[in-house]
């Protein structure tokens, strides 16, 4: 029997971020005050993403006896975030030479309120690779979880589920019951994602009563060229890289709507992180390739927030009007390709990594960052649903590359989705039976 159009997620979603619009608009006051919904909803996100990694992870690593393989994945993933990335880097770079979308500012620095900006650059602390690499390592591994840290859960996940593999038939209960575990965790995806709609709605009814859609109209150049740039970027890039694993990039987005719709309506990648991973297994891709390259992606793999950060950078430089040589805008790039690694999915990072990119590079000046902080909000949205769509892609990338990819599953399931079958999503509908922990091929 179909489905009411009205019981389907991203249609709810959809009607829910109208609402919100609708409703900042009209009563922006209202708009604001519903900004706990959208904040409760990702709580209710991050609560789970730790467990879901980490069960992810041991689940699909604890059947291989070669931690080589772990390595090969990630130095392949590496490989592909590093050279991705340099590209949406430079795609930044020459859109904002040929559009330069700020001249005609002609504003003055010193004349900015560069107190606004204050509470960004202050957290846009750079990092030494020493100490980036040695906050990957929890203190405890209850602090890890605590925080909620996605690398250090990662590091550990990883550990436990080599040692795990290590006890070969003994493990064998333990790494059942984690994979069990898995199940049971995403059965909680499930019902958490069934509020999404909530989410989206209070998240936009506050984006839009607080910084209105007024705000946009002086900043329409860089906003519109940051847009399309994003659609460009997926729509040739990772299509071009889609199309030479097999896919469509066309029929990929449509298969991850919902979850696109998510991260519009709260303008956070990690909000969808989750419902992400379920559907890359889903689509045919390896557990422990999905569990390795997911987490380290929304740290290393952030191209819609890599193609604001020299766009940005260059807006201010030409709306302060400060000449930039092609060796100063080299720089501004190789900076930012170091200090984009780490910024997360949650709304604003890509703000605070742009700071820390200015604090690094002297001939701009950090105050003109205050020329975009009252349109970040929309800007942060494009970058996290550029963002999401990349690591989706890198994944199945990585499987294909990893020869874990099932790619009859992956064209089946893209051109007509079979229901999810969760209990938590459909009572009515008998439960699958638990995948085998699959192992990495030789
Ligand atoms: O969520 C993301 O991936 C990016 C974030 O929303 C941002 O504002 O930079």
């Amino acid at each position: 029997m179909k489905t009411p159009f009205y019981k389907i997620l991203y249609v709810q979603v959809l009607f829910a971020i109208v609402c919100g619009i609708a409703l900042g608009i009209f009563y922006p006051a209202l708009g604001v005050d519903m900004k706990p919904l959208g904040d409760g909803f990702i709580k209710l996100i991050k609560m789970i993403i730790a467990p879901v990694i980490f069960c992810t992870v041991v689940a699909g690593i604890a059947g291989m006896q070669d931690m080589k393989k772990i390595g090969r994945v990630g130095g392949k993933a590496l490989l592909y975030f590093e050279v991705v990335s340099t590209v949406a880097l430079v795609i930044g770079l020459v859109v904002a030479n040929v559009v330069r979308p700020g001249d005609g500012f002609n504003a003055d620095p010193t004349k900015l309120d560069a107190s606004s900006i204050a509470a960004y650059t202050d957290k846009a602390k750079t990092q030494s690779t020493v100490e980036f690499v040695m906050n990957i390592i929890p203190n405890t591994v209850v602090d890890a979880f605590a925080k909620g840290d996605i690398l250090q859960v990662l590091l550990f996940a990883i550990l436990f589920g080599f040692a795990l593999s290590m006890l070969g038939e003994r493990g064998r209960p333990v790494t059942r019951l984690i994979d069990d575990m898995s199940h049971v965790i995403f059965g909680v995806v499930g019902i958490v994602m069934k509020v999404a709609p909530i989410g989206a709605f209070g998240a936009m009814a506050f984006t839009i009563g607080k910084f209105g859609l007024g705000s946009l109209l002086p900043l329409a150049k860089l906003m519109g060229s940051f847009y399309l740039t994003c659609a460009l970027f997926v729509f040739v890039v990772l299509g071009l890289i889609a199309r030479l694993t097999g896919f469509s990039i066309f029929r990929f987005i449509a298969y991850i709507k919902e979850e696109l719709l998510i991260v519009l309506g709260t303008s956070s990648s990690e909000s969808a992180l989750p419902a992400l991973m379920r559907k890359l297994e889903k689509l045919g891709c390896s557990k422990p390739v999905v569990g390795l390259v997911v987490p380290t992606g929304y740290s290393f793999n952030l191209d819609g927030t890599n193609i604001y950060m020299t766009m940005a950078a260059l807006f201010v430089a030409q709306a302060t009007n400060t000449d930039l040589s092609l060796g100063q805008q080299l720089t501004i790039l190789g900076v930012a390709m170091l200090t984009s690694k780490g910024a997360s999915g949650i709304t604003g990072a890509g703000f605070i990594t742009l700071a820390a990119t200015l604090a690094v590079v002297p001939t701009i000046p950090v105050a003109g960052m205050a020329l975009i902080l009252g349109i970040d909000r929309f800007m942060s949205e494009c970058r996290a649903l550029t963002n999401f769509v990349g690591n989706g892609v890198a994944t199945i990338v990585v499987s294909h590359w990893e020869k874990e990819l099932d790619h009859e599953r992956l064209q089946s399931e893209l051109k007509s989705p079979s229901p999810d079958v969760h209990p938590a999503l459909h009572p009515a509908q008998p439960t699958q039976p638990a995948q085998p922990v699959q192992p990495l091929a030789a």
